[in-house]
């Protein structure tokens, strides 16, 4: 474990102004602002388990690749800088992630408008698309790996640095890593990371975007698996060839069928929307919608939205509007609770 968390010691002079702003599976991340262009940017601390000896030059050889991704729907890495063995990335900084966005829906009840949840799916699906072309596999899509600015474009952070690393179970602080969005090919214990893996995450993502809630919340890996099961349906040699040869399958897991009023249910999806979940959140890897097959799904028949993406910065007027009429009511109704 590091000893001393902070850039400041070995940064000092080429950033100022730090604020911890994140803490994910690999360190911490700081917003700041570089000194010499002015520019506000991420700072992410990556830890490494080797602290002591470097950062291995697989690693390095990695993350560089990073550098190399120029797409709009994923962040840029400005620079690498290795100091003390340490290694920092330097990132444009985006205004919140989609996990915020969505906590902010929360305590006023009100979903994402399907315009939102159309442009964010687009965006996320051209830059997989992007990526899945140069066979780069993110392996850790969630909501929190997902930055919105406010003028509505969605960014995939993190990009190729997962593949760096074994499924870590624990993060940074020791906090359980989420599973939530983890395909059942990797719960069942394959080692094999196809594209399709993100397309998975996707699928899970697309239907909380849609619902504001987790579509299988798990708490361990038998529990994700069956809140899978529950609703796609439990695997087997028929919907599934070669599911039985996985580590982890077991021929006595309970029977569930595909439950599809389940799934608009939880997903609040109907039509091309459900069609293209449906679509994505296929068992065989293979047989999952690819990232450029989802792009022209009739979902998208008519995406003048391409063009006009709808504005975060009004949606989230929007939000504080309700939470203040909200607020309002509540004064309003408290003289009368003496009453009674
Ligand atoms: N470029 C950025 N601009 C603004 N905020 C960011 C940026 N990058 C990361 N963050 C914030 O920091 C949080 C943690 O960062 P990040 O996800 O990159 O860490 P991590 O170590 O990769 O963790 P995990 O593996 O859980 O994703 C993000 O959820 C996001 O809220
Ligand atoms: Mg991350």
């Amino acid at each position: 474990m590091p000893t001393d968390i902070s850039p400041e010691r070995d940064l000092s002079g080429r950033f100022r102004a730090y604020r911890k702003i994140g803490e994910g599976t690999y360190g911490v991340v700081y917003k700041a602002v570089h000194v010499r262009d002015n520019v506000q940017c991420a700072l992410k601390m990556i830890r490494t388990d080797r602290d002591e000896e470097g950062i291995p030059s697989t690693c390095l050889r990695e993350i560089s690749c990073i550098k190399d991704l120029q797409h709009d729907n994923i962040v840029t890495l400005f620079d690498i800088i290795y100091a003390n063995s340490k290694l920092y990335m330097v990132f444009e900084f985006i205004d919140q992630d989609l996990k915020n966005l969505m906590d902010m829906l929360d305590p006023v009840d009100m979903m994402l408008p399907q315009e939102y949840v159309k442009s964010f799916m687009w965006q996320l699906l051209s830059a997989l698309s992007y990526c899945h072309l140069r066979r780069i596999v993110h392996r850790d899509l969630k909501p929190q790996n997902i930055l919105v600015s406010n003028s509505g474009i969605v960014k995939i952070a993190d990009f190729g640095l997962a593949r760096n690393f074994s499924f870590p179970s624990r993060n940074y602080t020791h906090e359980v890593v989420t599973l939530w969005y983890r395909p059942p090919e990797i719960l069942l214990g394959s080692q094999r990371y196809s594209t399709s893996l993100d397309m998975w995450s996707l699928g899970c993502i697309f239907s909380e975007i849609a619902s504001t809630k987790p579509l299988f919340p798990g708490e361990c890996e038998i529990s994700q698996l069956f809140k899978i099961f529950e609703i796609i349906g439990t695997p087997n040699t028929r919907n599934w060839p070669g599911v039985a040869e996985y580590p982890h399958f077991k021929s006595v897991f309970p029977q569930w069928s595909f439950n599809l009023n389940k799934l608009a249910e939880l997903s609040c999806l109907t039509g091309h929307g459900l069609d293209i979940l449906r679509e994505i959140l296929r068992y065989p890897p293979e047989h999952r919608l690819t990232a450029k097959g989802a792009l022209s799904h009739r979902y998208f028949l008519h995406n003048e939205f391409t063009q006009n993406r709808p504005s975060v910065a009004k949606l989230k007027e929007e939000i504080d509007q309700r939470m203040r009429s909200r607020r309002r009511t509540n004064r309003t109704a408290s003289p009368n609770d003496h009453i009674f």
